[in-house]
């Protein structure tokens, strides 16, 4: 058995799913992450949420912050429309490289670029070297820190036009405070709270949706 859990959730994906089958890939972290071994996936019940915010923004340039192991990369993937581009953005060389496996595996790799690195470097360099010009969905997701200081280098940079849409994971956990007070009082932005549970639990949790009007 692999060392590190991130191994050992790769091993089940590519024992359990169906190669080229995004779905069977979400579905098969789920159930080792339910059965076996909690892990920081956005997780099926908030998933659901996130997919709704996808399905309704119609996105053709998309960013996240922390891909972890591809969960959600390779979820919002799945309901991505034929053209559009997701970058996703993550810091530990470990998590990117089962990202990269995991994001191949389910066949998703044209639609989604993993960019290995921190946020807080790589935001600077989204129009310049990733030919970005804004972003229609942003999924925030990665340490509630950081939520705040991103979404203003977003801002300070232009990448954010009227109506796009940040969908921001955890913020039922006191880490994001500042975020959810920037997008609540900063008067940029319309918000929408999904009230959830921590992935694979019980816990209170909730996903905020920020759209961004100018
Ligand atoms: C909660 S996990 C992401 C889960 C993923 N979005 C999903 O639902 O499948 C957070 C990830 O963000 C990464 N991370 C944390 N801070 C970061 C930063 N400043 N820049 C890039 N990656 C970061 C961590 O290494 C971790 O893999
Ligand atoms: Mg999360």
């Amino acid at each position: 058995m692999a060392e590190l859990k991130e191994h050992r959730i790769l091993e089940h994906v590519l024992k359990n799913a169906v190669c080229g089958d995004p779905q069977s890939v979400v579905d098969s972290i789920d159930q080792y992450c339910r059965q076996k071994e909690w892990a920081m996936n956005v997780g099926d019940e908030k998933g659901l949420i996130l997919d709704q915010i996808v399905k309704e923004t119609d996105p053709l340039v998309l960013l996240e912050l922390g891909t972890y192991l591809g969960y959600s990369a390779t979820r919002i993937a799945r309901l991505l429309k034929s053209g559009a581009r997701l970058l996703t953005v993550e810091m530990n060389p470990v998590h990117a490289e089962v990202a990269k496996k995991i994001i191949e595996f389910a066949g998703v790799q044209d639609k989604v670029q993993v960019l290995e690195g921190s946020t807080q470097d790589i935001i600077p360099k989204l129009k310049a070297e990733y030919g970005i010009k804004n972003i229609d969905l942003v999924f925030i997701d990665h340490y509630g820190e950081r939520y705040k200081p991103d979404t203003q280098l977003l801002e300070d940079l232009s990448l954010l036009r009227k109506g796009s849409v940040l969908v921001a994971d955890n913020v039922g956990f006191s880490s994001s405070a500042e975020f959810l007070d920037h997008v609540r009082t900063s008067g940029r932005y319309d918000c929408t709270n999904y009230p959830a549970h921590l992935e694979y639990s019980n816990k209170p949790d909730a996903v905020e949706k920020a759209v961004f009007i100018g």
